[in-house]
């Protein structure tokens, strides 16, 4: 199969471009953020639309895992209908964009709030030492529900930044909250990046980059902590997402260190974690793995 050729890094300044362009004032003119997404969206839903015909022209082979996209292209509902292939395009472009910049970005907090406390990353390596004595070098599932360590380091990344700090919704019935009341049709604004960044009382220490509290008692079950949202709209990407983190950074902590490339760059933390000099940190491969 001949899929349309782009190189990451234009895949990535395409998925930047639209990112960029959501919290903006919808401005259409040549130099604004609002414009580059648009052009950004008509770019992907090309490259979109040129990936499901060439899936489309591709019969499976015998053995051969069947692709989500293929069996969305061949869903129907009881009277035989496909689904919009608008629909489908609009589909696998949330998809991308909602699990790109919110899982790189997490690294970022993750590796940068790593390089500034060594003594995380060896308590990282450590256990991956452990795991590896029981479970061997493969990362399977048992293996990976024995990192505790490595999965409050994940929440903690999640903690210290939340990707998504508010999302809009639409009151389907009206209610009582807090002695308010919300008519039915009153735009609502669930507010859990600042839930789970803010508002609890017992982390005080709300700025430092500390995995242990989660190592505490339950603090990873409090409602305030909702980095992936809640109800019926929680994350689809929830369970995809936690483990290309965790894998990622278990993976590196095996073999790598990570630094600060320039310890007096300055580095923004909104409305995406960014360094002034473009690094938020540096894995360098330690001279005791290198074959
Ligand atoms: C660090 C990683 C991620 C974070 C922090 C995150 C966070 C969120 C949050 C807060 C919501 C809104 C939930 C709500 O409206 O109540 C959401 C929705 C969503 N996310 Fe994620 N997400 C992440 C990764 C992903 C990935 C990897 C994918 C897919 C590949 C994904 C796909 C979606 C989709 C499709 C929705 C809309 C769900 C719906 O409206 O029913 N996300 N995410």
């Amino acid at each position: 199969m001949e899929f349309p050729s782009r190189s990451p890094s234009e895949m990535i300044a395409i998925l930047h471009a639209i990112a960029d362009s959501m919290f903006t004032l919808g401005i259409d003119l040549p130099f604004t953020k609002y414009h580059k997404g648009l052009k950004g969206h008509e770019e992907m839903t090309a490259i979109v639309e040129e990936s499901i015909r060439v899936m489309e022209g591709h019969t499976p082979k015998d053995g051969q895992p069947i692709k989500a996209l293929s069996r969305i292209l061949d869903a129907e509902d009881e009277d035989g209908n496909g689904i919009d292939m608008d629909f489908i395009i609009n589909t696998v472009i949330v998809l991308l964009s909602a699990g790109y910049d919110t899982v790189s970005s997490t690294m970022d907090t993750i590796f940068h709030g790593l390089a500034l406390n060594p003594k995380i990353w060896d308590n990282l390596r450590k256990e991956q030492r452990r795991v590896m004595e029981r479970f061997g070098s493969d990362i399977t599932r048992e293996a990976l529900d024995a990192m505790v360590y490595a999965m409050a380091v994940v929440n903690e990344g999640l903690r210290a930044q939340p990707m998504v700090p508010f999302v809009f919704k639409r009151a389907e019935k009206s209610f009582e909250l807090g002695g308010y009341q919300i008519p039915v049709g009153m735009q609502v604004i669930s507010g859990y990046g600042f839930t789970t960044r803010y508002l609890d009382g017992r982390w005080s220490d709300r700025d430092e980059f500390r995995p242990e509290r989660f190592l505490e008692v339950g603090a990873d079950k409090m409602d305030s902590f909702a980095p992936f949202g809640m109800g019926a709209h929680l994350c689809l990407g929830k369970e995809l997402g936690l483990v290309q983190m965790l894998v990622l950074l278990v993976v590196l902590a095996r073999d790598y260190e990570v630094r600060l490339q320039n310890p007096n760059a300055r580095v923004e933390m909104m409305p995406f974690p960014h360094a002034e000099d473009g690094c938020m940190a540096m894995v360098h491969r330690l001279p005791s793995s290198r074959a």
